[in-house]
């Protein structure tokens, strides 16, 4: 008698298979007895998907829109649910009352953050206070935060956000098809005067953030998802590496406009009022100080991340709700009498109020939220929550609670206005306003810059319905609206729009004369900033400027934002390009013709541009400071101590942006 044949269901080749479904029963078994075992008596596990053995539901995940997948499960398992992902047990709160039963009134032990598996060093390290565990550093640093925003608060934030509101408006009303840029240089020039009294370094900071969000994102870098790449040693990680570099170029900048805030302090002239400004007019200790540099940089990083995605969410509103635009700038008409909006004029405006916070609430910019981690087991309404969950605040989830949000789905500012809806609160010359909403987190872990946000989303919103018409764009040839979409997200943490097509025009010729007056006005109001005082201001100014320019080198980005006259020469190298096309000259190039009016910004392409269409403002500046900021092809231009001050492929290569259908549109610094 030979071996016994197997059954006929299971051959030699379905082997490996059978024993991997029985090793994963058999972890699922394991891990099923021990999570029973630390049940505590009367407790139940907490209802949710049924997870497989090691990665839980990651495969269930969508890559974007996360929100919805995690929003849509709330339906199915209830207002509090678990999942897991290797080993790790998520908790998903979709109720506000929950959410502020656990991480609100049981604070004590609902106020830590979970370790980032692409950053592992993020509980502990200190560079990042919204990261930091539950530590003193933590403390300390949140304590740092709090006073040097009440400070900037209490000063109107020194009016900065209404320079850069002024300079946005007309630069969006001469380009609206490049909106994403100048959306993102307002929120990033905003918050670097506000961090550290200048705009200079704005365009690193934009570059530095980004790839923070990426390293940080669940759908960003591999290693969150798939935790144990972390233990990839770093000399062959990927992901390691790339962070190491980011983080380098963010800590020399952040020491550079420390260090540049000092010295003019030490000037007759002073430094301009910033966060580090207040902290460094207390004696402080360097110790103290560079603690100080990282709260103020978390603060920067912040303002430039957040604040453009409500921004962009008022356009696509705008674009599917015109009746709202046109109550908007009914109500600025009447209130103001043909004026824009300032930040003093908010009691009297009440709806541009009520449309700001109905964006964040319509499209909540964190809408997964940013998690907490709880350090002691507990058990909420009879479940069992363990020590170590993460615990997820769905934002998303919980402004489509329709008992407190009717009909949520809809773009309604009437929910804040109407004393039929729940969410109605009086007196109007106060409420609506963003202290205590939801989307700014919950507990001791509250977003600490409310009044940044408050007052970017009041003048910016506010001064775009007021000068500007937005709608869908039509088709020339057809007539009929070009269709936009209606939730298209980016996945990341922070989520913005997809890009989408729009028109914006001036409400009329006299607004466009105003508009241009406010963007002239900021302008020189910023340029009287950099060019007062004596030789020993424009040396620090100068020194100052070397090192934007190297460090937007190594981040291979423009070291200054576009300006109008970019938008100009833009427009004249088109004329050219038309020019001789009509005369039937063969261009080398054979790319399509950039077009200002068309879409969207992309890096991918190039094309051949006289040099002076590279020169900016800065390079002017920077040429005037007697250093020369131009280089030709492939050469690095160092000054006479060896720094590198210009690189070709940062000056000199402006590329067109490229819509969705491959039409390079506007032209755009690299
Ligand atoms: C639309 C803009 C913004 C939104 C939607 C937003 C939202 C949030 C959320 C959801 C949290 C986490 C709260 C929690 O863990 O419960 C948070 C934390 C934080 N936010 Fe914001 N934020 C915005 C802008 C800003 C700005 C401009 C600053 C600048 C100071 C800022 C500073 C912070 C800080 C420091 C924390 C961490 C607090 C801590 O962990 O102790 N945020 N924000």
């Amino acid at each position: 008698m030979g071996r016994p044949a197997l059954p006929p269901a299971i051959t030699e080749m379905d082997f490996p298979v059978v024993l991997l479904m029985t090793l994963g029963l058999v972890l699922l078994a394991i891990n099923r007895f021990v999570t029973r075992k630390r049940l505590p008596p009367g407790a139940r596990e907490l209802p949710g998907p049924m997870n497989l053995p090691l990665i839980g539901r990651v495969h269930d995940i969508p890559t974007s829109g996360a929100w919805l997948k995690f929003h849509e499960w709330s339906h199915q398992y209830g207002p509090i649910y678990q999942t897991k992902m290797f080993g790790t047990v998520h908790v998903w709160i979709s109720s506000e009352q929950v959410a502020h039963d656990l991480l609100s009134k049981r604070a004590t032990i609902y106020s830590d953050r979970p370790m980032i598996p692409n950053l592992p060093d993020n509980r502990t390290s200190g560079d990042y206070l919204a990261l930091l565990g539950r530590t003193e550093t933590w403390k300390r640093q949140r304590k740092i935060c709090n006073n040097l925003m009440h400070t900037s608060a209490l000063a109107q934030l020194h009016g900065y956000p209404t320079i850069e509101r002024d300079r946005m408006l007309y630069l969006m009303l001469n380009d609206p098809s490049n909106y994403r840029e100048w959306i993102e240089q307002f929120t990033a020039r905003t918050v670097s005067r506000l961090s550290w009294g200048s705009a200079h370094p704005a365009r690193v900071l934009r570059h530095t953030t980004f790839g923070l969000l990426e390293t940080i994102s669940p759908s960003g870098a591999l290693p969150n998802v798939i935790s144990f790449l972390r233990h990839v040693p770093a000399a062959i990680s990927p992901w390691k590496q790339k962070e190491h570099t980011r983080h380098a170029l963010e800590t020399n900048m952040f020491r550079s406009n420390v260090g540049f805030v000092k010295k003019m302090m030490g000037t007759d002239v002073g430094a301009e009022p910033s966060f580090i400004r207040t902290f460094m007019e207390g004696n402080k200790t360097q110790e103290e100080t560079d603690e100080a540099m990282n709260v103020v940089g978390l603060m920067a990083i912040a303002g430039a991340l957040t604040i453009g995605s409500p921004i962009q969410s008022f356009l696509l509103a705008m674009c599917h709700y015109p009746e709202w635009q046109a109550k908007l700038q009914d109500e600025i008409d009447t209130a103001l009498g043909g004026r824009c909006p300032q930040w003093e004029d908010r009691e009297k405006l009440p709806m541009l109020r009520a449309v700001v916070k109905e964006v964040i609430r319509w499209r909540p910019p964190v809408p997964t939220g940013i998690p907490h981690a709880i350090e002691k087991d507990d058990v909420y309404q009879g479940y069992f929550i363990p020590a170590g969950a993460t615990i997820h605040a769905l934002e998303w989830a919980i402004t489509r609670d329709e008992n407190t949000y009717p009909d949520a789905e809809a773009f309604n500012p009437l929910r804040w206005l109407d004393p039929s809806f729940p969410t109605y609160r009086e007196p109007l010359t106060q409420y609506p306003n963003l202290s205590g909403f939801s989307q700014f987190g919950f507990g001791r872990r509250t977003c600490q810059g409310v009044p940044i946000v408050e007052q970017d989303l009041f003048l910016t919103m506010g001064g775009m319905a007021w000068g500007l018409n937005i709608r869908k764009k039509r088709d020339p040839e057809t007539g009929l609206e070009v269709p936009v979409h209606w939730n298209d997200y980016t996945p990341l943490l922070i989520a913005k729009p997809m890009p989408f097509p729009f028109d914006a025009f001036a409400r009329s010729d006299e607004k466009r004369r105003m508009m241009k007056d406010m963007y002239e006005d900021a302008n020189s109001r910023m340029q009287d900033q950099d060019m007062k005082g004596d030789d020993e201001v424009r040396a620090a100014l100068g020194e100052y400027k070397k090192d934007v320019v190297k460090f937007a080198a190594e981040a291979g980005v423009a070291p200054v934002d576009q300006e109008i006259d970019d938008i100009e020469k833009e427009r004249e190298q088109k004329r050219k390009i038309a020019a001789s096309e009509a005369a039937g000259s063969s261009r080398s190039d054979s790319s399509p013709e950039p077009s200002l009016s068309s879409g969207v910004s992309s890096r991918d392409s190039e094309t051949d541009l006289d040099e002076s269409a590279c020169e900016t403002p800065m390079e002017r500046e920077l040429d005037e400071l007697n250093f020369n900021g131009h280089a030709k092809e492939g050469q690095r231009q160092e000054d006479d101590e060896g720094v590198l001050v210009a690189e070709d492929k940062y000056f000199c290569k402006m590329q067109p942006a490229v819509t969705g259908s491959g039409v390079p549109g506007a032209w755009r610094w690299s």
